[in-house]
């Protein structure tokens, strides 16, 4: 099942006109009159008021829809399924001052209660009732956590902020794939007004601030986490709500904000754009997704958990909100293609059943090994998983095995969710029957697109190829290799995949297209690997500057690649807007950049932008500005020099105009163009030095300096992984290219330096030395 994606637009706030609502919920049948839901979101194209664009959803919902409307249309009908054993997460999406928390939280009036408020009043209603019709045999029982990711950071919304450490609670990945809080409370929470107290007092805890966009800005992500655990008898059933209040993305030129405002923008707008990555890279079908890239996109893992859900995209009607708003809802109406899959959590027992314990007699079965539980959250909810060692001394200990109808959950990924309640159905049919081991493996649940985390203990049977390969097969019993199992890991994720990219093409054909936006241009081969080798540069700088900095330092200096990187993709695609506003986001970094300015001036004009401020105007973030000049020779000399060596048709592709602004940028940061060929700290040295000397100094430093724009240029080409190019260096054959290749393909490594290059079999210095001279004698840096 896809994330559910839905919208609301807000209605006009006291001080806001009439005439500047320029956003429309409509509905694709002409009938609406019947009361058809909405379904469309209507917005002018900002360079042409009189065409439109329509944005497909789940569902639309207008200035007049009550917070009552909303829950029962979108989260209700799910309260079944979180009773079923399904993990529901609902998030609130959009810029700052559209609504999500008006939405998520609400007021404190009974008709203006928000999403929030409403869900644990449904549960406990539930809870109640499934007790009563039980006559008592079930228990629920439901907990709560809340934290806040302040600053990339995350806070414990349930604890004094006293209790707080600078470096907050960390993440960790538990054994299932899942993303955990280390150390996060949880409270029992036995009736809406023990809820109603903990989540007023937790409030306050929450970082809110005012800006000039909104007088109570949150300035995090906001994070519940409603436990519900059922328990009858033996049995416990436990599955998780979480609710997301994400904070709002925002333009600095407007909300004006001062220094500690704009390093909290900073943190929020980084995370919201590496989550519009994540979606990107989702809906494309990539095969690695960014999440790792912020401590949001990590907790949230969409995509990655299964169960329910339910993205609401919270909207401003007004004019003032265009571009942004045209920005959301692209990243939103790609997120309705990301498929989640609805599986249940599964049962687990206090005890083993009676029956259990017979596995050695004649109907008895095998016993399975230990598995964790699916729906582990954080490390203190007292999952399967964290406490099968380690029991917290105030809870039962539980003797956890786990029953799990494996055929019932073993349609893979790649299909179409079964419906529900056929699952329910199959499941309650067989819960109480134990696969054989066998079964287990060949029916075992659709594999994650996370590294599985290999056991001694696990076997995974193969179907039988032959009765050789079985015989053979038998005797390596009982454990396959690792090797193996990337390689069934792998087909699994290449079905998957495909079935997306088949969804996601079924769905482009259907969905209603921006009129006048080109058709979205596919990223060729060549040009992807170079921009994944980009990210991985941009990744492994993050790695350096956190070790250094700490990972606090707000503005580090790889996000001004990324913001570029991102800025080009967005333009690959047709998305102007977002390209304007990536540029605009990258801008900071590098003040006064003329040609940056100049494309931002020019997709302006295309999207018929008139700027009320001039973007020279914008300022870098304090404490930004000493490393100004390394981030302009590092990011934009990266572009120049990896185009400049990969002049085949397949970067044509990507490089356009790009291309060409590149290489002014570079030209304006200093260095003359053509002689530009001291660009890095050693070259800048150089260019003071007089010409003679400064050739010779560039030879010997082609070979020694990382830093030299020669061997940076080198190191790009070999990092791109592009073979035509690398062909092309002096004293490399088509051989030597693959091979080279080959190996960093195959260990997904990343040369750094010239050092490491030098290691790398087949290399050896010599060559090393003769490509930079032939880079330096093509006079291409
Ligand atoms: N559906 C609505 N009905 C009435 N008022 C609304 C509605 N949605 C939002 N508002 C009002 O709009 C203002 C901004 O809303 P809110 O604070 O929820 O925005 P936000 O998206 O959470 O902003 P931020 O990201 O800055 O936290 C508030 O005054 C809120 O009461």
């Amino acid at each position: 099942m896809s994330v559910r994606v839905v919208a609301r637009i807000r209605p006009l706030l006291e001080k806001e006109l009439e005439k500047d609502v320029i956003v429309h919920a409509a509905s694709n049948s002409s009938n609406n009159e019947n009361g058809k839901p909405y379904n469309m979101v209507k917005i002018p194209n900002p360079k042409n008021e009189a065409e439109e664009f329509s944005f497909a959803f789940n569902g639309v919902y207008d200035h007049a829809t009550t917070q009552e409307a909303l829950f029962s249309a979108e989260v209700n009908p799910h309260l079944k399924s979180l009773f079923q054993g399904l993990d529901v997460t609902i998030f609130a999406y959009g810029v700052t001052g559209t609504g999500k928390t008006h939405t998520m939280r609400g007021g404190l009036k009974l008709a203006d209660r928000g999403v929030i408020p409403r869900l644990l009043s449904g549960v406990f209603r539930r809870a109640k009732k499934l007790t009563k019709d039980t006559d008592g045999e079930t228990d629920v029982a439901v907990t709560l956590s809340y934290y806040e990711i302040y600053n990339d950071k995350v806070f414990d919304l349930l604890e004094p902020v006293e209790k707080r450490t600078p470096a907050g609670l960390p993440l960790r990945e538990a054994a299932n794939g899942r993303t955990q809080v280390v150390g996060l409370s949880e409270r029992a929470c036995g009736d809406l007004r023990d809820f109603e107290r903990l989540y007023i007092e937790a409030n306050t805890n929450r970082v809110t601030a005012a800006t000039k966009l909104n007088a109570l800005s949150s300035r995090s992500h906001a994070i519940l986490r409603v436990k519900v655990t059922q328990t009858t008898g033996d049995a416990v059933r436990e599955s998780t709500a979480s609710a997301i209040d994400l904070a709002g993305s925002e333009d600095n030129r407007r909300t004006e904000n001062g220094k500690e405002r704009l390093v909290e923008s900073a943190a929020i707008n980084k995370s919201l754009f590496v989550l519009s990555q994540c979606i990107d890279a989702i809906s494309r079908g990539d095969r690695r997704i960014p999440f790792r890239e912020s401590k949001m996109t990590r907790i949230l893992s969409l995509g990655q958990n299964s169960g329910i859900t339910i993205m609401i995209l919270n909207l401003a009607p007004l004019r003032s909100y265009h571009l942004d708003t045209l920005s959301s809802l692209n990243v939103s109406s790609r997120a309705k293609r990301i498929e989640v899959r609805e599986i249940e959590n599964e049962v687990v027992f206090k005890q083993p059943p009676r029956g259990a314990h017979s596995s050695g007699g004649a109907g008895g079965v095998a016993r399975q090994p230990l598995r964790p539980l699916a729906n582990s959250h954080n490390i203190t909810a007292g999952t399967a998983a964290a406490n099968a060692s380690k029991p917290p001394a105030d809870r039962p200990v539980k003797a956890f095995n786990v029953y799990t109808d494996h055929r019932s959950k073993a349609a893979p990924a790649s299909a179409p969710a079964s419906s529900r309640s056929a699952n329910t159905s199959a499941k309650r049919a067989s819960s109480s029957k134990r696969p054989s081991e066998s079964d287990g493996g060949s029916n075992s649940r659709p594999t994650k697109i996370t590294r599985p985390a290999v056991s001694t203990t696990t076997r995974i049977a193969k179907p039988p190829s032959s009765h050789q390969s079985q015989k053979k097969e038998q005797q390596q019993q009982p454990s396959i290799s690792a090797a193996d199992i990337e390689a069934m890991v792998e087909k699994k994720v290449q079905e998957i995949l495909a079935s997306r990219a088949a969804a996601a093409a079924a769905e482009q054909e259907q969905q209603p297209v921006m009129p006048h936006s080109p058709p979205r241009a596919e990223i060729n081969e060549a040009v992807q690997r170079r921009l994944e080798a980009l990210e991985r540069r941009i990744e492994d700088h993050d790695r350096k500057n956190s070790s250094r900095d700490g990972e606090s330092a707000p503005a580090r200096s790889s996000d001004s690649l990324r913001y570029l990187l991102q800025a080009r993709q967005h333009k690959e695609r047709g998305d102007d807007a977002g390209a304007l506003r990536l540029y605009e986001m990258a801008l900071p970094f590098f003040p006064g950049q003329a040609k940056l300015m100049g494309k931002i001036e020019k997709l302006r004009a295309k999207l018929g932008i008139v700027a009320a401020d001039s973007v020279a105007e914008k300022k870098l973030p304090s404490g930004r500005a000493a490393a100004r000049g390394q981030r302009n020779d590092d990011s934009f000399c990266y572009y120049r020099d990896t185009n400049t060596d990969n002049n085949d048709d397949a970067d044509a592709d990507i490089d356009d105009d790009d291309e060409d602004d590149d290489r002014h940028t570079c030209a304006s940061s200093g260095s003359p163009r053509g002689k530009g060929k001291a660009r890095g700290r050693a070259g800048r040295k150089e260019m003071k030095s007089s010409p003679v000397k400064a050739k010779a100094k560039a030879k010997t430093s082609v070979v020694d300096d990382d830093d030299a724009p020669t061997a940076r240029a080198l190191l790009d080409i070999v990092n791109s992984l592009d073979v035509s190019a690398i062909i092309r260096l002096q004293g490399f054959g088509p051989k030597k290219a693959r091979d080279l290749v080959d190996h960093l393909d195959s260990r997904g490594e990343v040369i750094e330096n010239l050092a490491q290059l030098r290691m790398v079999p087949g290399m050896g210095g010599r060559a090393v030395d003769r490509a930079c001279e032939g880079l330096a004698a093509a006079g291409c840096c």
